[in-house]
């Protein structure tokens, strides 16, 4: 039988619809699964694409099955899973052999991965696939790490199953070890923090303004056609407007509000905070799921403190649809800003030369965060690539400048009513203190000096570091 070019473990969703895709731009694929009862379901309702694909019930039918050397692409359960795979692969490989983790890795076990493989002959690469199921199955956005010359190997493959914007391919090779799941996971990041703000704009008009599903999706449709244009956007109005096929219900009204998470937006903050580049939007968005999931807390809470009875300050009409619009657009540049400036310090940090401009275009079609604004940010990293924030970038600092005044108004009027707008304010937050030019951390300089004698520099630049605390001083 002829060999396979590739091979692929794990057919659960994403795996199953990544392999249908690389089988369909005419590459032979040889496909495992732990399960093999889900092989063989793979298998039988692949259609016309069966004849691309070699199923294999072993792992050394697999490997046997794959022409050497071998891009092997493992696209299971992150985390313990991944190694246990790549135990039971390894010694059924040979040199030259790559395996590619294509899950949502924690970048740190990808780099410990190519650790542990770098007195081998085998190749390691770690890589981000975005794009969910669909993504998957017609083309993905792909974040390669990993050494050029390993991603030289495969590129045809994966730009061949990529996402398209305007004819560019949304696969680039972005760096070494982890470089790829490390970026991967800022876009989560990124992701929590656009879908927790469209969540809290949704909360505004729902229980501020008495707006119903149907009436909110069509809110979200027209905004689709505006400067708001992208996926989660598209994605808010059509689960809004979608109905519970037994009881007719808005589907959204049915669902309980606790919110999932896998751990990527976690991580993007504890790397943020590690690095000490604030995220204060994906921040908020991870706790606000964690405070979404003790359901039985806010529960008992409503109960002592009683539901918010302030009035939303704000008329519904025109004006306040357009101010929903620019707030949530300014908010939305806070949180790329974040993940953006992230990304930049982990490049320093871990020396790993990331194209913010490519980072950009790769995002613009395929994954879940893709979108019209991507565009103008891969242009305006184009421009100025060191640019010290997006924010500061011309173009960016016009938009703030024309949407921050509804940010302000949105998140007073939401403050006002009692209603959580806690990623809209933190956005807002961060614009406030980042462009003040004379803060407030001189008294918390003040008082750390005072009880622990830290020093702090003067504005005079004086080289006296303590303060005449006296006697109340505490050592
Ligand atoms: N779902 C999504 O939208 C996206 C997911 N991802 C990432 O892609 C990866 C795959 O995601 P998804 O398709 O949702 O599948 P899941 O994360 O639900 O993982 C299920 C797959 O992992 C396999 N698996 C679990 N444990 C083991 C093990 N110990 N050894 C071997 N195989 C194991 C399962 O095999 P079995 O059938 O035998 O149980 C199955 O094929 C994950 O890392 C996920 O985070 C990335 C982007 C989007
Ligand atoms: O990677 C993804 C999208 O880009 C996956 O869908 C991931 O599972 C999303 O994260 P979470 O489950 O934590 O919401």
């Amino acid at each position: 039988m002829e060999k396979a070019e590739i091979g692929l473990i794990g057919l659960a969703v994403m795996g199953s619809n990544l392999a249908l895709n690389i089988a369909e731009k005419g590459n032979r694929i040889a496909v495992f699964n732990r399960t093999t009862s889900v092989t063989d379901e793979f298998y039988e309702s692949a259609g016309d694409l069966k004849k691309q694909i070699i199923p294999c019930r072993t792992i050394e039918e697999f490997v046997e099955a794959i022409r050497p050397p071998r891009p092997i692409i493992i696209m299971i359960k992150a985390g313990e899973p991944v190694d246990q795979q790549m135990a039971a692969l390894q010694p059924h490989l040979s040199k030259g052999d790559i395996m590619i983790d294509a899950g949502n890795a924690n970048f740190r076990d990808t780099m410990a991965r190519f650790d542990r493989l770098k007195d081998t002959e085998l190749t390691f690469i770690g890589m981000g696939v975005s794009g969910g199921e669909e993504g998957a199955r017609h083309g993905p956005s792909i974040m390669v790490g990993g050494t050029e010359e390993s991603y030289k190997r495969v590129e045809k493959v994966l730009t061949s199953i990529s996402a398209k914007y305007n004819g560019e391919d949304c696969c680039a090779w972005l760096g070494t070890d982890g470089a790829g799941h490390f970026v991967k996971t800022v876009h989560n990041g990124i992701e929590y923090a656009d879908m927790q703000m469209i969540a809290e704009i949704y909360g505004i008009l729902r229980d501020g303004l008495g707006k119903t599903a149907d009436e909110i999706s069509k809110i979200f449709g027209d905004w689709n056609k505006g400067r708001l244009n992208s996926y989660l956007i598209e994605i808010t109005e059509k689960v809004l407007a979608a109905k519970d096929p037994t009881t007719g219900t808005a589907m959204p009204d049915i669902i309980l509000d606790k919110a999932g998470q896998k751990g990527t937006g976690k991580w993007s903050v504890i790397e943020a905070q590690n690095m000490g580049i604030p995220a204060t939007a994906i921040e908020a968005a991870v706790a606000a799921r964690s405070l979404s999931s003790m359901k039985e807390q806010r529960e008992a809470a409503e109960k002592i403190f009683g539901a918010p009875t302030n009035e939303f300050p704000m008329t519904f009409g025109a004006d306040l649809l357009n101010d929903l619009e620019m707030a949530l657009f300014a908010a939305k540049i806070g949180a790329y800003a974040q993940g953006f400036a992230v990304m930049a310090e982990a490049s320093r940090q871990f020396d790993w030369s990331l194209p913010m401009p490519v980072i950009a275009k790769i995002w613009r079609a395929g994954c879940i965060i893709r979108s019209q604004f991507l565009d103008e940010i891969t242009s305006a990293f184009t421009k100025a690539p060191d640019a010290a924030n997006l924010v500061v970038t011309p173009a960016f600092s016009d938009m703030v400048k024309e949407s921050l005044p509804s940010l302000r108004r949105i998140v007073s009027a939401a403050v006002t009513a009692g209603l959580p707008v806690p990623a809209l304010a933190s956005a807002l937050g961060y614009f406030d203190a980042y462009r003040q030019a004379r803060g407030t951390a001189n008294l918390i300089q003040a008082q750390r000096d005072f009880f622990g004698a830290h020093g702090f520099d003067r504005v005079d630049g004086k080289d006296i570091h303590h303060g005449p605390w006296g006697s109340g001083a505490q050592g």
